[in-house]
């Protein structure tokens, strides 16, 4: 049975891959996009000319779509997985920026509307490899500073990979304060604070996506670092979460919890 899919943020950098994927896909066929300055000439968006164009959330109609895809904004992410829940379609989410009580709110209303769905920060494999070394090199160097580069557009800091990144070690890292007498002369120099690990957000033309995760200690050194230099990459694991969505039972959060 072909299943129907809304994207939402189709004119968008990701949209556009998300749109190029879907249509190649035996199964899959897209019925909708959501963007709120589309015109409503899908054919130039890439779409067949079927597919309905949508500006806001409340012309679309109940049953339009089986699947929704969102990659969108960090402003809009939450009112439009939610919409997706309550109106029978599974969210497939890559937009970064909600935050832990809007995740733990959007969980619970999949479990109320009996819809599984899945939450991933970044649908690349270099990056959930990273995390997951990151997480395991944690537990024996508890001194870590992240390092996430991306392209001068990106609308949140940090991204919600080296938040992600963080929140992983955090798990597995001893509690450490690294140089706790410090003073910072230039305001913000030393980077974002989680729980002690800090974070540093490089924003600049040419680059896409990178994050490399450095661990220190008494002389020696680790580094992980994961470029993501097309965004063609991230489809492989967007391709994975459309085929699983529906058998997911629940609105899960990263990839590596349903390859
Ligand atoms: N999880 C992952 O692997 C990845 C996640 N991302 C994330 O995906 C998101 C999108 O990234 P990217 O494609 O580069 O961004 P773009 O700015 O290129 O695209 C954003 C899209 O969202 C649309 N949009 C804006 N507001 C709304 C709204 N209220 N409702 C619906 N659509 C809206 C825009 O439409 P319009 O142009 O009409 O304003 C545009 O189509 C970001 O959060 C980014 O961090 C990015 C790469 C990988
Ligand atoms: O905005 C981007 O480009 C990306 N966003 C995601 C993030 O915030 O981590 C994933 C990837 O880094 C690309």
């Amino acid at each position: 049975m072909t299943k129907k899919v809304l994207i939402a943020g189709f004119t968008g950098a990701m949209g556009q891959k998300a749109v190029s994927l879907v249509n190649g896909l035996d199964n899959f066929e897209i019925a909708a996009g959501l963007s709120p300055v589309a015109e409503n000439n899908p054919q130039k968006y890439g779409l067949n000319s079927n597919v309905k164009v949508f500006n806001q959330l409340d012309e679309i109609p109940v049953g339009v779509a089986d699947i929704w895809i969102d990659f969108t904004t960090p402003s809009a992410v939450y009112e439009n997985v939610k919409f997706a829940l309550t109106h029978g379609m599974h969210p497939v989410v890559g937009t970064t920026g909600l935050t832990d009580e809007q995740e733990v709110e959007l969980q619970k209303l999949a479990k109320d509307n009996h819809l599984g769905g899945l939450i991933a920060p970044n649908f690349g494999v270099s990056a959930v490899l990273l995390m997951k070394f990151a997480q395991e090199a944690a537990k024996y160097f508890p001194d870590v500073e992240i390092i996430e580069m991306h392209h001068a557009d990106k609308k949140d800091a940090p991204s919600g990979t080296a938040l992600s990144t963080a929140k992983l070690i955090s798990q597995n890292r001893p509690e450490h304060q690294t140089a706790p007498d410090e003073v910072e002369s230039l305001k913000g120099v030393r980077g974002g604070d989680y729980q002690g690990i800090k974070i540093h957000s490089v924003r600049l033309p040419g680059y896409i996506a990178h994050e490399q995760v450095l661990f220190g200690a008494e002389g020696e050194a680790l580094t992980i670092r994961q470029d993501s230099f097309d965004r063609q990459s991230f489809m492989s694991g967007v391709k994975v979460a459309l085929e699983k969505v529906d058998s997911l039972n629940e609105l899960v959060v990263g990839l590596e919890n349903i390859l």
